[in-house]
Order: C-alpha cells, then structure tokens, then sequence
C-alpha cells in the first residue's frame, strides 16, 4: 500500500435517487479498472446481502479499492456505493466522511429528484467535490440536456452499455482532491462502518485521517479506552484482501479481536497505544422516525434474538433499540427506525441472516397516567408554534404534537405528500395531559395483545374500525365465523366478520394452507392469525 502517496489516492461516494443506476455504475468500474472480470453477470455486483438481491435495492453502503493506471501513473480510488432510498440515507452521511467528493448520478429520463436535491446538499455541506453524473442516455426519452447544470460539467453516460465510463474516471482523479492527511502524524483512525463476523468478531471498516497501522499494532478505542492487537488489516477489493499496513488517506477494513459488538462503536477514533490523539468528530446519531415493538415468538429464543438484534444494529447503527415487556408477548423491544421500508428491511435482515423468528407489534410510547375517579385528562392536539422562512425556497414550520401521533408513519405520510421534499425532526417537549383510551382488539373474544394501544379519546373510533377492517382483510377465512371487536373496557365501539368457509370451498383452501405451513401463523383463542396481519395493521393505523 505504500506505492499510493496520498496525491494519488481518490476517495469518493456514488450518490443518487432511488434506481437512478449507482450500482450499475460501481459495476462498470469495478470492470475498467479489472477489480472484477467483465462478463454479463455482474448485476450490482456491491449489493451483496441477500435481502439487497431479493428486493433490487441497495440498503448498506458499501465500499471498494480500485486501482487504475492512468498516464504512468499508479491510483488508489477508494469508491463508496451507497443506497438511494431516503430511508437508508444515514449510510450516505456517514459514507461522505471518508471522501472527498461524490459522483452524482442523476437518470436522464427522471431529471432531478428528491434524494438527488437531498444528497447534493449532504456533499455541498460537507464541502466535497461534486460531479455530476447524468445516466441512461440510452433511453429513448432521454433528454440529458435539461438539467440547470452547465453541460460542460456534466458527464453523459450509459452505465448499462458501459458508454462514455472512462470519462468519469478520468473526472475522478482530476476533479476529486486527494485526502488532506499527514502519514508522519500519529495514527488517527475512524470507525465509519463495521460489521459482525462469527468466526473473527468485530470488522471496522476505518478511514485513515493520520498515520500508519500494522498488522501486530497496538490500537486503543478512543470510545471505550480498550486497547486491542491488530490481527488483519487490509483493502476491500471488493472482497477482503489483507496487506499487513494501511496508509492515511486509505480505506480499508482492521481486525482487532473485538469480540462484543458493544465494543465496535460507529464513529469511534482508533490510535496507536500510548500515542492519544484528539478524537475525530464521529457522527450524528440518527434519529427515529417509526417504531415497532419486537417480540421472540418464543420466550425461550430471547438471548438469541437479543444477539442477533446486538449483531444487525452492529451493521445498521441507525435503528434504535430500548428494552420493553408486554404481559402477553414477555420480555422484548422497542425498536426506532428511519422509515417503513427500513423497518420492512430490518425484519427481513433478522430473518435472512440470523434466522429469528419475531413478532412485530404497535409500539408503546411511555406516559404519565394520573388515576382519578371522575376527571379525565385534558386533550392537545398538534399546536402551531412558529414559522421559519429558511431562504426562497424553504420554510421551517414548528408544532407541537403529541408523540402518538407520529411514531407510526406520520413521517412517511409527509414524505408522499411532498414528493419527498419535505424533511421532519423532532426534539422531545416532555409529558403533556391529554384525554386517552386503552383499546382492545378482540378476535372471537379473545383479547390480542399485540394490538392493544393507547390512543386519543377522539380518534378511538375511527382508529378502532380502521384496524379491524385490516384485520378483516388479512385473516384468511377458517372454519368458523371470526368476531372481530375494537373495544374500550367493555364497549365495543368497531366490529367486522370474516365469514367461515363455505362448504364447496372447504377442501381447496384447506389443502392450500396445509401447502402454505403452519410456521408463519399465530394462534389467539381458537384463530389462526398470519404473522405479517399485525405489520399491516401497524402500517396504516395512524393514518386512519
Ligand atoms: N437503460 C438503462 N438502464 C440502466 C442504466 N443504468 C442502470 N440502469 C437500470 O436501472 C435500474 C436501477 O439500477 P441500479 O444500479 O440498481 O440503481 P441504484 O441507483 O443503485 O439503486 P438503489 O441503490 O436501490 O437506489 C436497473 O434496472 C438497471 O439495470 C443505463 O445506463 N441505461
């Protein structure tokens, strides 16, 4: 590795909306730098998990060394594929600390969309180089021409037929500055990401600012002030290459026998033992915008589920994990996440690579209950507090909501309502009164803990019919007739019936779900429910 000085070594992001063709990009320079052999398979070659293949998306950022001869001389470019969907974009924030600049991928049919505004101001602030990339223009309807760019800028590719790739190579490395680091300063490394390996602990995938680190090193975590012995240090290539050293301005992965995933903290300084440096600035927790209670199906599988929960957040340390119990479902989780699909995503990961088996129920938010026999607690709905004029084009509005109305997908609702333009945070303004109901969910009777909820005295109504309709939608049809209540102590205030098999029928479905397997189905009383029934009452119950 030290055959790469730091000017000739190039780190950079591919950025970019949703399928706009990052990772068809990353596969075509991944080939014309001979990183991997050219043949038609390589179909985003850097989405590796399983559930980035079976969905078509990329979910996890993920990074490779390409080395590329240009004019006589040897480079080192460190190339970042992240994913597009707004949901995952804390890969994209904590991917651009390891660069310099970004390759911005626009789809020349699409023009300029969300994520593509969305990113270009996570680089612009980060004050990278940006080159925009305009993709596709092997379509018909291409019309590469009407972005407000100026054109001489602008790279026109086909990242699919391979048409024009060399020229953003070529931008790359006269475009992108080499990394401002000093290889004589002690040893500065950042934790940018890190995943759990079973046989060889913790990998950190680390960013080198200052320094030098060696195979045999003694390192220490700045977060937790243990110290470790490297064991493997090395470029992805795409895959692990070891190479005994990493220089500053390089990316790589290091091994150092970390073997608890609470020792592995994402954004944490790694320097040479009895040389402290001062920390480098980590990152900005992410913060969540849909929760979910999670829950082992069975009890008995709580450690391996907390394991395997501990392992994931290792690699996706935007989800949010804060102990829970419920009564039925015992002890569990409330988990945060960046959006629905991210959620959706989470589960799959659980269930792909871990093999857990969950219940995903409505979330509980904690409140204050002051028990009194005759008044009832006051109700707030979402109270305006101010207007903010950013600058032409944007405006900060301020309310005051109760937390139950946007934990589910309050974010998501305004996240289609502005095509995705509009952004949300929240800060907690601490307990408020407000008139609420425990309601209950009854299937023939039988209470269904999952969907027990604490809702507004107003809205129980409405959320009460709307969950049971779900419910209705969802349960397939059984042998008998299925009562299913909303109610409020003894009050049902929403019912629905999924009617019992008619006889001629009986036979067909009963052969179907024996096909279909037990496994994903949940008894209550004397129902079988499917296991994705609650993910769906979960989804559209605040929307109602
Ligand atoms: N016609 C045409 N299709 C392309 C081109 N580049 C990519 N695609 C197609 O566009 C789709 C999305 O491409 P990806 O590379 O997966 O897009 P992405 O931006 O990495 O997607 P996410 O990471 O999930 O956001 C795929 O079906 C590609 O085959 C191109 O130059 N021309």
């Amino acid at each position: 590795m030290s055959r790469f000085p730091v000017e000739n070594i190039r780190n950079f992001s591919i950025v970019a909306h949703v399928d706009h063709g990052k990772s068809t990009l990353a596969d075509r320079l991944l080939e014309l730098t001979g990183t991997i052999d050219k043949t038609k398979n390589n179909k985003q070659v850097l989405d590796k998990l399983q559930v980035e293949r079976e969905r078509g998306i990329t979910v996890k950022a993920q990074t490779a060394s390409l080395f590329h001869n240009c004019e006589g001389k040897q480079y080192l470019l460190n190339l970042i594929d992240t994913p597009g969907h707004v949901d995952f974009s804390y890969e994209v924030s904590r991917s651009l600390s390891a660069c310099q600049g970004v390759l911005l991928v626009v789809d020349a049919n699409e023009g300029i969309q969300a994520q593509t505004v969305a990113n270009f101001f996570l680089a612009f602030e980060a004050q990278l180089s940006v080159i925009p990339v305009i993709n596709k223009i092997d379509l018909k309807n291409a019309d590469p021409e009407m972005f407000d760019i100026p054109s001489d800028e602008c790279i026109k590719i086909s990242a699919k037929l391979g048409t024009n790739v060399e020229s953003v190579l070529q931008a790359v490395i006269e475009r992108i500055p080499p990394p401002k680091v000093h290889r004589k300063n002690p040893l500065r490394a950042l934790v940018f990401d890190s995943t759990f390996d079973q046989y060889r602990g913790v990998i950190a995938n680390v960013a080198l600012f200052d320094g030098v680190v060696s195979k045999g090193d003694k390192i220490v975590s700045a977060h937790t002030q243990k110290t470790y012995e490297v064991n493997e240090v090395g470029v992805l290539n795409p895959n692990e290459q070891p190479t005994h050293k990493l220089y500053a301005g390089q990316v790589g992965y290091l091994i150092a026998g970390m073997k608890n995933v609470t020792e592995a903290q994402i954004g944490d300084t790694l320097y040479l033992h009895k040389q402290p440096v001062e920390p480098l600035p980590g990152f900005k927790s992410a913060k969540p915008m849909v929760f979910a209670g999670m829950y082992p199906v069975d009890q008995s599988e709580y450690n391996n589920l907390k394991s395997a929960i501990e392992k994931l957040t290792l690699n996706d340390s935007s989800v949010t994990v804060h102990r829970d119990s419920s009564l039925a479902l015992g002890a569990g989780w409330r988990l945060g996440f960046l959006g629905l699909l991210h959620m959706e995503v989470f589960n799959q990961r659980l269930e792909l690579e871990y093999n857990a088996s969950v219940i995903l129920t409505t979330p509980t938010v904690p409140y204050k209950a002051v028990l009194s026999s005759s008044k009832l607690i006051k109700a707030r709905r979402a109270v305006q507090k101010n207007m903010i004029f950013i600058d032409q084009n944007r405006v900060m509005l301020k309310y005051l909501f109760p937390l139950n109305e946007i934990v589910v997908d309050f974010y998501d609702s305004l996240k289609s309502l502005s095509s995705g333009y509009a952004s949300f945070d929240y800060e907690d303004a601490g307990y408020q009164t407000a008139e609420l109901v425990k309601m209950d969910i009854l299937l023939n009777g039988n209470n269904v803990e999952e969907l027990v909820t604490v809702v507004h005295k107003d809205k129980a109504h409405s959320i009460g019919k709307a969950i049971c309709e779900r419910l209705k939608d969802s349960l397939p049809r059984q042998l008998f007739e299925i009562a299913i209540q909303a109610a409020i102590g003894s009050k049902i205030i929403a019912r629905e019936t999924v009617k019992a098999y008619r006889k001629n029928v009986l036979a067909k479905c009963l052969l179907k779900r024996q096909a279909e397997g037990k496994k994903k189905l949940r008894k209550i009383g004397n129902v079988e429910v499917p296991k994705d029934a609650f993910i769906k009452v979960l989804k559209t119950q605040s929307s109602k």
